[in-house]
């Protein structure tokens, strides 16, 4: 399916045009569809069925109020990081029962906040995580929940720095271990398992690592049966792809189809932790166009929006689409490297882009909505751009444009 659509330079089926919003709010600026989310979250949501399941959207894709707020009236799930996601999510009218916690590194003070909230479930990622959880839960008197991450070895044929589920990688543990690690963590007196979790990576273009993962996890519950130790659920993480450019990634439903197909007939809850699935494909990152260079060797069109802005490009070498929206002034067509104002020469949004632009022409990059604003930084002290949710007719302001004067808020100068 196109997840897309411009219907006069509005974002997917809302109404509002990308210009008015540009004058509106400036540039550069996300701009998010309601309904395009909304859509997404229930095509995960629906294609599970009957089959017992748990949509946790994985809030590190993206953090906004609006954006949690938008999935907590849903009903969703959230899979968080960190407590500053897990405020987050109890800001935006998120239910804490229905909150899982991923990552390796999680504070004493997290796992306290994560305790008192009463979240879902902890996905614990090494025994010396488990033995500090215990302690926590401990002195607050509480059990804590618990489904130990394992890392299946598998390869999410994805780029390097996204793939989690291989055994050089520092995430969960090691499948081979796992049936010691959980016993003894049945043991461990304020610890309740309830689970097996895994994620084996992000950007995901086929099935075949998913069901690889789930007949490993599946291995492993039914050898914990054996010994006695039941779970309920099984955490699949999120990681399903989405289009950027010729990728042609599963579809929710043909994803949740497989896995049905795979669980049918077993008495276990399925939860899953998609991210950019549910939000990529519902923004954009709005720019415009500040000055064109034309060198013998290349045409820069110099946009207001940088690697700061939107740092997939720098990072990952990662391929947006860049789209115009107005009409460029000099209407002529060029071959273009997209770059922002940020003094690295990594700066791009997209290379060799064959585009016909004029200096103020509108551009969007697409497939934005995901891994954009939440990994935007203030390098350069520039501020962090505005996000704008259009539902509708109507576009929200859903989170200021930073000042620069905010920049250096908290920072102080030496005494005389
Ligand atoms: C534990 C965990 N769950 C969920 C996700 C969400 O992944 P995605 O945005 O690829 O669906 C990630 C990030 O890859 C993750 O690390
Ligand atoms: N930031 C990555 C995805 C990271 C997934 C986090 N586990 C991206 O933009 O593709």
């Amino acid at each position: 399916m196109d997840h897309f659509h411009y219907h006069d330079n509005t974002l997917w089926a809302e109404e509002v045009p990308l210009p008015e919003i540009a004058s509106r709010f400036g540039t550069p600026c996300y701009v998010y569809s309601r309904s395009m989310i909304e859509h997404q979250w229930q095509a995960f949501d629906q294609a599970f069925q009957e089959y017992p399941h748990r949509v946790c959207y994985a809030v590190k894709a993206n953090s906004n109020l609006a954006v949690l707020n938008i999935l907590a009236r849903l009903g969703s799930g959230f899979d968080i990081v960190s407590v500053g996601e897990l405020e987050r999510v109890l800001a935006a009218g998120g239910d804490p029962g229905q909150v899982v916690f991923s990552g390796v590194g999680k504070r004493a003070d997290e796992m306290h906040r994560a305790l008192t909230a009463g979240i879902a479930c902890f996905n614990v990622e090494s025994e010396a995580e488990l033995a500090h959880l215990n302690h926590i839960a401990g002195k607050l008197g509480r059990r804590a929940p618990v489904s130990l991450r394992v890392n299946p070895d598998v390869d999410a044929r994805t780029h390097p720095y996204i793939a989690t589920g291989l055994r050089e990688n520092k995430f969960g543990i090691e499948i081979d271990q796992a049936l010691e690690v959980y016993a003894h963590a049945v043991t461990l007196p304020y610890i309740d398992i309830l689970g097996v979790d895994c994620h084996i990576g992000s950007q995901l273009t086929s099935l075949s690592p998913f069901l690889a993962a789930l007949e490993r996890v599946l291995a492993l519950v039914d050898q914990l049966a054996e010994r006695g130790v039941e779970v309920r659920h099984i955490d699949l993480g999120g990681g399903l792809g989405i289009t950027y450019r010729d990728e042609t990634p599963p579809s929710p439903q043909q994803y949740a189809s497989a896995l049905r197909e795979k669980l049918a007939g077993r008495n276990l809850e399925v939860w899953i932790e998609p991210g950019r699935a549910i939000v990529g494909n519902g923004g954009v990152l709005l720019t415009r166009v500040e000055y064109l260079k034309h060198t013998p060797q290349k045409n820069f069109a110099i946009v207001d929006a940088a690697m700061n802005d939107l740092l997939r490009p720098a990072l990952y070498d990662a391929w947006q689409e860049i789209i115009p929206v107005t009409i460029g002034t000099d209407g002529q067509s060029h071959f273009f490297d997209v770059v922002g104002p940020v003094c690295e020469t990594g700066d791009f949004l997209g290379k060799q882009r064959h585009l016909a632009l004029g200096v103020g022409t509108l551009l969007v990059a697409r497939a934005a909505g995901a891994y954009g604003f939440t990994m935007s930084s203030n390098y350069n002290s520039r501020p962090r751009a505005a996000e704008v949710m259009v539902d509708g007719s109507e576009a929200y302001l859903v989170r200021k444009r930073e000042t620069v004067e905010s920049l250096y808020a908290g920072e102080s100068i030496l005494p005389e």
